[in-house]
């Protein structure tokens, strides 16, 4: 990366700067390589945060799917964490996780889990598992909200046998001849997933991110405190494939003590710690076993820290120098927090990270844990909440006595109550998905980039004034 024109002697954050398009010989957005190669089978450089409104096994699934990690929250509790990990495994590759629920369920019962849009589709089942129908989620807008789901099959849909479906471009073309939007695909009657156009579209964009075996990967985060080496081992008995050591303020000895001690664990895995801003934190990380820092303190959306304790970097800044010093020792950077819009990701892509995790833009989708609220103008939304609010300090701490619980609780640094819309137009992380990665693969066309190593080489940034970030802006009324 290079700066266009002279680099200030101050630091930036992704809204101080912009891309400078140069000469390209890519003459496609479609040639362009998204794959992050830092180690870990991710094919688009997205990894979602572990927050516990945030990454769950359903969005976890669905992010692998298309080539993205999710990372499961150290507050989940290790018996979740292992029964998650194998959930996400169990998951189909080429088609997607069913939305399940029995007959007896009502119409108001899904509406807590899907909305009524084309595209989207439930499956029934018996309560001994056995399948009973699939109905498109449109017909959950025009019936009442006690109905009973199973007095709805009337509606069902037909199904597409995985036996014709060649690749995914003959799915998509068996769903338009079918004129369906959405069916469950069934192998020998036996229910193996779901498809809509959209998704079958996907498959031919996307390649997944699997584990040796062929299954879709996932990663999980344990804290730096209690026992490490017991957790991390539980973790890669379950089958996970990347370990986060996560805390505030990763460069402090608990952090440098707990790397140490998984990584002499030997499991094979990549591991990631952090949050760090500085390059001295990257070596010290790296030398006590990190092999990707996770990058950023104070961006985050839920996040006070900054307010409460000046405490942080611009994280255009922070990514820059930490991936170069990250680079130097043979790691990588992923850049935590703050991104709003997929400018936000190839901005951090060029300035060297190799994934960008994102937290509170996802925490308001579908595959979201927590259920849909609606608002008084009918707006659908979930609920976040920052890991180190007064919310999750309490639920993290319940179990310690009131005086500790107390005390804990006056460190909160962050939000604990936000609401996330639902954005109505791409309701799902895959349609956000598809948003970020057609903006960052224009964006690699427009610095003639055709994959994240020569993006980092070409980008050029300007510095811009916050009139110019304006003016960047789209107008939905007239002036
Ligand atoms: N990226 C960011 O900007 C931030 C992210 N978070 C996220 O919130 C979650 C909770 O993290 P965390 O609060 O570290 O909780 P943890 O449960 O990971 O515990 C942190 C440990 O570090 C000690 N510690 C020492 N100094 C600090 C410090 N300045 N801030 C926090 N702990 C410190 C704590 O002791 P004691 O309690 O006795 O002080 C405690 O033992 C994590 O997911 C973290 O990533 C939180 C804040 C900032
Ligand atoms: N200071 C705090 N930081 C937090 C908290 N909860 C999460 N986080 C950090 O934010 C990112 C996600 O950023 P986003 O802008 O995409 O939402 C996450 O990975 C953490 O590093 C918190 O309570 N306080
Ligand atoms: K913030």
């Amino acid at each position: 990366m290079e700066f266009y024109g002279q680099e200030p002697d101050f630091d930036l954050t992704y809204s101080d700067v912009f891309l400078v398009p140069s000469r390209s010989a890519v003459t496609s957005r479609l040639e362009v390589s998204l794959a992050p190669g830092d180690g870990t089978a991710t094919r688009i450089p997205i990894v979602s945060a572990n927050m516990n409104s945030v990454t769950g096994p359903r969005l976890a699934a669905t992010l692998a799917r298309r080539g993205g990690l999710g990372v499961l929250p150290q507050d989940m509790p290790l018996q979740d964490l292992d029964s998650a990990i194998r959930w996400v495994k169990d998951q189909p590759v080429e088609y997607d996780t069913p939305i399940e629920f029995t007959a007896d369920a009502t119409v108001a019962d899904a509406l807590l889990v899907t909305p009524a849009l084309a595209g989207h589709g439930i499956v029934l089942r018996s309560p001994a598992g056995e399948y009973l129908g699939c109905l498109p989620a449109t017909v959950l807008g025009s019936t009442p909200p006690d109905a009973k789901l199973g007095d709805l099959l009337h509606e069902r849909l037909t199904s597409i046998d995985a036996e014709d479906v060649t690749d995914p471009r003959s799915a998509f073309d068996l769903l338009v001849a079918a004129e369906l939007d959405f069916a469950p695909v069934l192998r020998h009657g036996k229910l193996i997933g779901t498809l809509s156009r959209t998704s079958a579209l996907r498959a031919t964009l996307y390649r997944p991110a699997v584990d040796a075996s062929g299954r879709l990967v996932v990663a999980a985060a344990i804290g730096i405190n209690g026992d490490v080496a017991a957790k991390a081992r539980a973790l890669a008995a379950a089958g996970v494939d990347v370990l986060v050591l996560d805390t505030a303020h990763g460069h402090q000895e608990g952090m440098l003590r707990a790397l140490a001690t998984v990584k002499s664990l030997g499991l094979g895995l990549p591991l990631v710690a952090g949050n760090v801003v500085t390059p001295v934190g990257v070596s010290d990380l790296v030398a006590a076993g990190a092999d990707i820092l996770k990058v950023g303190v104070g961006p985050g959306a839920m996040c006070t820290t900054r307010m409460m304790t000046a405490v942080g970097r611009p994280q255009f800044s922070a990514v820059l120098e930490t991936s170069a010093a990250a680079r130097d020792l043979g790691a990588h950077v992923w850049a935590d927090g703050g991104v709003r819009y997929p400018r936000d990701v190839a901005l951090a892509l060029a300035a060297g990270a190799s994934s960008v995790m994102i937290g509170s833009w996802f925490a308001g989708t579908v595959e979201a844990p927590g259920t849909l609220h609606t608002d008084a103008d009918g707006r659908l939304y979930k609920e976040s909440w920052g890991m180190a609010s007064t919310k999750a300090v309490q639920e993290r701490f319940g179990r310690l006595d009131p005086y500790e619980l107390a005390r804990k609780t006056l460190f909160a640094e962050g939000i604990s109550s936000s609401k996330i819309y639902l954005d109505p137009g791409r309701p799902s992380v895959e349609d956000l998905l598809d948003m970020i990665t057609s903006g960052v693969r224009s964006s690699f066309t427009y610095a003639g980039a055709s994959n994240v190593e020569e993006f980092r080489e070409r980008a050029l940034v300007g510095v811009q004034s916050a009139a110019g970030y304006d003016e960047g802006k789209a107008l939905p009324v007239s002036w």
